[in-house]
């Protein structure tokens, strides 16, 4: 499955998976963008060079839609748009905790659906979505998913059960580790370094940490250790985070996440 995309609701999400495609090769004219105030679409445009049309236009002009707007305007906008969706179309919805079987359900009877969790490091191909097919997707429709977010970074099939989970994780997983880079470069300046040496130290061991962990293969207990001396400057740092409960901090937060994502879809 080939042909046009629409991105439809193009805000932080829409955008970042946009100039992935682009930056992915796929030509500005087999993309299609829909934003619902003028000066948004007019940036798009310039920005990008694609198509802004209308709700309507994209729903009949593309093969595949990508619904990238809040859970909570995805209602109103799937009104909108069911009247011009032809069932042969795929929808992929990007919408936390919004399950297939509601989106389904505003749609005409057998259109194939998608949900897809992606996230924002789609933008440097740096992305990780997960997968579900809904009740009408095939083996096809998926792969055609597949393909869509392979453009832009990592991908991987999940069952919609563990989606509300996978959003937690890695949905909302970059903003943790923005949260603790933010926290490391307080703490540069508190030890006494410029802010922007600071933030070069931490973003490179970070980036440097990232590719350890996604390079070498190896757990990141023995990642950690390697850097742990005995009676060292580590050790004295890990005791601090323990003490802090910030372990216990992470998984309550994911919890939190997760529940979130449930809270957006029930009774949707
Ligand atoms: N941000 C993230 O990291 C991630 C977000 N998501 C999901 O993606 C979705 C979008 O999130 P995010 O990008 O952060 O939100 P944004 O608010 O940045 O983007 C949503 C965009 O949709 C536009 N919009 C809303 N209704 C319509 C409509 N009827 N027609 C056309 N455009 C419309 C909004 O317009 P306006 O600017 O006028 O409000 C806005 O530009 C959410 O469902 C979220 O759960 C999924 C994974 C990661
Ligand atoms: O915060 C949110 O609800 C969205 C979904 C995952 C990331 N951002």
């Amino acid at each position: 499955m080939s042909g046009k995309i629409a991105v439809i609701g193009t805000g932080r999400i829409g955008e970042a998976l946009l100039v992935g495609l682009l930056g992915a090769g796929r030509a500005p004219d087999d993309v299609l963008v829909t934003a619902r105030r003028e000066d948004r679409a007019a940036e798009l445009r310039t920005r990008h060079g694609v198509r802004v049309v209308e709700n309507a236009e994209a729903a009949k002009l593309a093969d595949t839609l990508i619904l990238a707007v809040k859970p909570q305007d995805l209602p109103a906008l799937l009104d909108e748009l069911a009247p011009h969706v032809a069932a042969d179309r795929l929808v992929i919805s990007a919408a936390a905790g919004i399950t297939t079987a509601f989106v389904e359900s505003r749609l005409t009877p057998g259109t194939p659906v998608v949900r897809v969790m992606p996230n924002t490091p789609a933008l440097v191909d740096q992305g990780m979505s997960v997968i579900s097919g809904g009740s009408h997707a095939s083996e096809r429709h998926l792969d055609a998913a597949d393909a869509v977010f392979a453009g832009v970074g990592r991908t991987l099939r999940l069952p919609e059960s563990q989606q509300d989970a996978a959003t937690a994780l890695s949905g909302s997983g970059p903003a943790y580790f923005y949260f603790l880079v933010e926290a490391m470069i307080d703490a540069g300046i508190l030890l006494g370094l410029p802010r922007d040496k600071a933030h070069e130290l931490i973003v490179q061991s970070a980036v440097g940490a990232a590719a350890m962990l996604r390079d070498t293969g190896e757990h990141p207990v023995a990642l950690r250790e390697a850097v742990t001396s005995p009676g060292g400057t580590t050790i004295n740092a890990i005791r601090e985070l323990e003490n802090h409960g910030v372990r216990a901090a992470l998984i309550a937060a994911l919890e939190a996440a997760r529940d979130r994502s449930r809270e957006l879809g029930a009774g949707r």
